[in-house]
């Protein structure tokens, strides 16, 4: 019996899952919350070391003999954190994550070292926006001085748990391609970005080696004995969590998009090129199993949905009734829900917008509708340009939290006018986690399965979750979206740098 780990570092929680391969099974699951540190000059950071207490958490809920089973495990984490350590692998400073908005002006400082935006993405296929690991590196030189002077060491989230896991330092693509200063083209470091980001220092010296996507570590044996694991348990490289979910949801072949709705939303495709957009308009990652990711990021999906339900003391779970009791467009209501600051489109110092209030939709459905559509939308406008660029799909495939919604699940149907489908593995990044360790598994041991293959045997659907577009409701959603796209039109000007 083949029994595997994945485990998800999301925003608000950590997740894991143990699978069982041969039965296709998941043995049982474990999930622990994170707390969010938030500042409002825009800074959203966290504790490194609460991840690992989460992640203990989690296997300390399973049986001991189910953990004494498991040969290998997989870490799949929030991308672009910037977690810094010293020479002896300590922590410098709380980790700056993917939805920090405080770096946005050390941002413009990378991109205009190399000529402005469209010659950074030039030089390595990706513009420098909010959130990005290569601007928290000058914030921390500014900010924190003394970590600036003790770093030895730059990870992403799930390195640091692999590190933890493991006690070795590296990188994978996937995940590496969303510091910014991974040329995506070659999969190599760029030189040009990584001087544009610190004239002073050789930051590749702080980075750790990129290995390939089907290597395999061993579990040091301090961890086995903390987490009640084999000292024969094996760690794959894991990923950025999209790159997981991916996995997970089946999303490796070319025509393929997955869509995921937890705190940030994100739409993202398989490519087998790297896939760059000359204007920024998505972000051209690579995948974590050897080839590309074109992706859509907006920074505000289920918390708006959850903030709002909770402002009017609901829970979203409550929230789809709802959805049911107001119609699609919400009766004039438009909310651009950029309440953390956006990255699709690039307003990081954008605040929430509700427009078109009335005394028909001024009452909690209507505004908890306002929400649910506004970020929806807002994928919506990301795989416009998908579609812009002659990239066709024929289906979505959905996970994160917010697909536990079928209001939600019909929702993305009707307003992208396609059929949505969602894996019966609802938590898609750490099912990808696991199945990466399987893959990387039964590659050690002489297997040439495909991650196709592998995932075509272990990625199955829920029919009873499947959702058609319908014509009526597609249709009704075609003027609000339009009317979405007008407003944001209007205030972007507003929230550009240097606006009032
Ligand atoms: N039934 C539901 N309706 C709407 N949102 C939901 C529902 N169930 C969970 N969520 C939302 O899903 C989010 C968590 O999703 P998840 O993908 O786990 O996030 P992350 O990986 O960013 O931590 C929460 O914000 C929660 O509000
Ligand atoms: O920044 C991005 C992708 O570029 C986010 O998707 C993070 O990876 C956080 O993910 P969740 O916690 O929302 O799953």
């Amino acid at each position: 019996m083949t029994v595997l780990a994945g485990i998800d570092a999301g925003t608000q929680s950590i997740k894991v899952l143990v699978y069982d391969a041969d039965r296709r099974e998941v043995l049982d699951s474990a999930s622990a919350p994170l707390d969010l540190i938030s500042g409002e000059d825009g800074s959203r950071e966290q504790h490194p070391s609460d991840w690992v207490h989460a992640m203990e958490a989690c296997f300390d809920r399973f049986d001991p003999g189910l953990r004494a089973r498991i040969a290998a495990l997989s870490v799949s984490g929030q991308q672009h954190g910037f977690v810094p350590l010293d020479a002896a692998g300590r922590v410098l400073a709380p980790a700056k994550l993917w939805n920090d908005t405080s770096t946005t002006a050390e941002c413009s400082r990378i991109m205009d070292a190399l000529g402005g935006a469209t010659k950074t993405i030039a030089s390595a296929g990706n513009p420098i926006l909010a959130g990005y690991t290569a601007s928290k590196l000058p914030w921390t030189k500014a900010h924190r001085p003394d970590a600036y002077a003790k770093l030895a060491t730059i990870l992403l989230p799930h390195d640091y748990l692999n590190f933890v896991l493991t006690g070795e330092l590296w990188m994978e693509h996937g995940d590496a391609s969303g510091t910014g200063w991974l040329d995506v083209r070659t999969r190599t470091w760029s030189p040009d970005l990584l001087r544009a980001t610190d004239a002073d220092r050789d930051l590749g010296d702080c980075l750790p080696p990129l290995v390939a996507h089907d290597t395999l570590f061993d579990i040091a044996p301090a961890s086995a004995a903390r987490l009640g694991l084999p000292t024969t348990a094996k760690v794959a490289v894991g990923g950025g969590d999209n790159m997981m979910a991916a996995i997970g949801t089946g999303c490796v072949g070319e025509g393929r998009l997955s869509m995921s709705l937890g705190t940030s939303g994100t739409l993202f495709a398989h490519a087998s090129r790297p896939i760059v957009s000359d204007d920024g308009d998505w972000a051209a990652f690579c995948s974590s199993t050897g080839g590309w990711l074109p992706l859509i990021c907006t920074m505000n999906c289920t918390v708006v949905t959850e903030q709002v339900a909770r402002l009017f003391g609901f829970s979203t779970r409550e929230g789809d009734a709802h959805i049911h009791a107001t119609p699609p467009g919400a009766q004039g209501l438009t909310m651009l829900p950029f309440l953390g600051g956006e990255r699709t489109p690039d307003l990081p110092l954008g605040k929430g917008v509700l427009a078109g209030l009335d005394p028909h939709n001024m009452s909690p459905a209507h505004l908890y509708r306002a929400a649910m559509e506004g970020a929806t939308y807002a994928l919506r406008y990301g795989f416009d340009a998908f579609v812009a660029a002659g990239m066709r799909f024929e289906r979505i495939v959905l996970t994160g939290g917010g697909a536990n919604s079928a209001a939600w699940r019909q929702m993305v149907a009707d307003v992208f006018d396609l059929p949505v489908d969602v894996p019966r593995q609802a938590e898609g990044a750490a099912f990808g986690a696991a199945l990466q360790a399987l893959w990387a598994l039964e590659r050690s041991q002489g297997s040439d399965a495909t991650i196709e293959s592998l995932v075509g045997a272990h990625v199955t659907t829920d029919a009873r979750q499947a959702c058609t577009p319908d014509p009526a409701r597609a249709e009704a959603y075609r003027a609000p979206y339009r009317r979405y796209l007008q407003h944001l039109e209007a205030v972007m000007p507003l929230f550009r740098p240097g606006s009032p």
